[in-house]
């Protein structure tokens, strides 16, 4: 069936928007027409002059299913995710059990189909149990679908055992996606080095622990020829690294979450645990070094790292409680508001980067509007304000330190393959 989205602000190749009309048939873009010219048939969608841009690409989130269903399944977490504005999402590994085995990758894949809302990617972990040991088996993991190998929520702590993986991955053309973290610096601290940590007498996270991974991880991506994806880069040690190992030529690419470029630990009000994520919030000259690597493509796209908690874990206090925070439903708004509204970067530049990025470094058939493409779309209202409320979260997670921010730029409509799997109801003339 076809169906017409009438009345669209789209991005033009100079980054300024067009009034367009997106035709869709059979789950495709088939066309994109200026929209006074008369397209005939199928369901007509107004999108009231709002702006239109591919679906968003999510390439580090955490779904929770199998095993944490508490925090999260994989329902909930696409339901949030196609309400953030998202239609691809990559899961990362640390599921009880771990996403070692097909059995697993294949288990994911299912529950995302029943769930029916966004694409969902599952990494496979580089060793069984995430326990930095033995190597899972990446033949079988890739053939189950898993699109690339990571340990994410700890960093492999041994090189030769990521070299191996390495070699391996770069082998059979898979990336290696890594939480750089070098244990031996960390031992028990919840924040960062810095002011916040001697107030509250915390022991410190050293901006080292991580560049060490990423320095390290670099050398073994040159040596093994691996494409080679650092997760969630939060200092300005790990970008200078990975600016340099960029132009030499390392196949390296890299993302950031909005946290680490809107917050800094001077920022957090007091120990609560909604603000203890890994890495954590970092200096001020960290943030800005973030932000510096976004602009100029050292940091290749933005992620959420969606690290949902339930209340009563999150209750257990700063040193207690577990590291994470929610992001898919405020992530666009944030960047949006911080960042674009207030002249740091281009409209343009933002779509680009939570969109046809992720589907370059990933190789994706998404990402972009243009006739053959997947209609992955996200339909957004740059004028409305509204308040962050978690307790609206489509998400079981209510952990965000972002509560009560005013912001710009929400979502109001998802489509993925030309099914609307979100809508706000205030869209007007919208049915499921
Ligand atoms: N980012 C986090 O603070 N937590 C993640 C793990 C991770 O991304 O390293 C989680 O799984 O909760
Ligand atoms: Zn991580
Ligand atoms: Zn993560």
């Amino acid at each position: 069936m076809n169906v017409i989205i009438k009345n669209a602000s789209v991005l033009n190749a100079e980054g300024g928007l067009e009034r367009k009309a997106v035709v869709i048939e059979n789950g495709t873009i088939s066309s994109i027409v200026d929209d006074n010219e008369a397209v005939q048939g199928g369901e007509v969608i107004d999108a009231g002059g709002k702006l239109l841009i591919p679906g968003l690409i999510d390439m580090h989130v955490h779904l929770r299913e199998p095993g944490f269903e508490h925090k999260e399944t994989i329902e909930t977490g696409s339901r949030s995710a196609a309400k953030g504005g998202y239609t691809t999402i990559a899961c990362m590994p640390n599921t009880k059990p771990v996403t070692d085995s097909p059995e697993i990758v294949t288990f994911i894949k299912d529950k995302a189909r029943e769930a029916g809302l966004v694409k969902v990617l599952p990494y496979a972990a580089i060793t069984k149990e995430q326990k930095g040991g033995e190597l899972t088996d990446f033949a079988a993991l890739k053939a189950a679908g898993a699109i690339g190998f990571t340990d994410d929520g700890v960093g492999v702590q041994t090189a030769q055992t990521m070299k191996d993986a390495m070699a391996l991955a770069a082998g059979m053309n898979m990336p290696v996606i890594a939480h750089c973290e070098d244990n031996s610096l960390v031992v028990g601290a919840p924040v960062a080095e810095g002011s916040f940590a001697r107030k509250h007498g915390l022991k410190g996270i050293p901006n080292e622990s991580e560049a060490i991974h990423v320095g390290r991880d670099i050398l073994l991506a040159e040596a093994t020829g691996v494409h080679y994806h650092v997760c969630h880069v939060s200092t300005e040690q790990s970008i200078r690294l990975i600016r340099q190992a960029k132009q030499i030529g390392i196949k390296v690419t890299s993302e950031v979450c909005p946290h680490h470029l809107l917050l800094s630990e001077e920022d957090i009000p007091g120990l609560d645990a909604n603000w203890k994520m890994n890495p954590p919030l970092r200096s001020r000259r960290d943030v800005e070094a973030c932000i510096e690597a976004l602009l100029d493509g050292t940091i290749d796209m933005i992620v959420t790292d969606h690290a949902p908690h339930s209340a009563e874990e999150k209750a257990k206090g700063m040193q207690l409680a577990p590291f994470g925070i929610v992001g898919f439903e405020t992530a666009f708004p944030l960047m949006y508001t911080k960042f674009v509204a207030t002249g740091q970067m281009s409209l343009a530049l933002l779509v680009q980067r939570m969109t046809a990025d992720p589907a370059r470094v990933f190789a994706l058939n998404a990402g972009e509007l243009k006739p053959g493409a997947p209609a992955d779309l996200t339909l957004i209202d740059l004028d409305a304000e509204k308040e962050v409320d978690p307790e609206s979260f489509a998400s079981k997670g209510r952990n965000t330190p972002f509560t009560g921010w005013k912001l710009k730029g929400w979502p109001v409509m998802t489509v993925n393959e030309g099914r609307i799997v979100w809508s706000e109801e205030a869209v007007a003339g919208l049915k499921d």
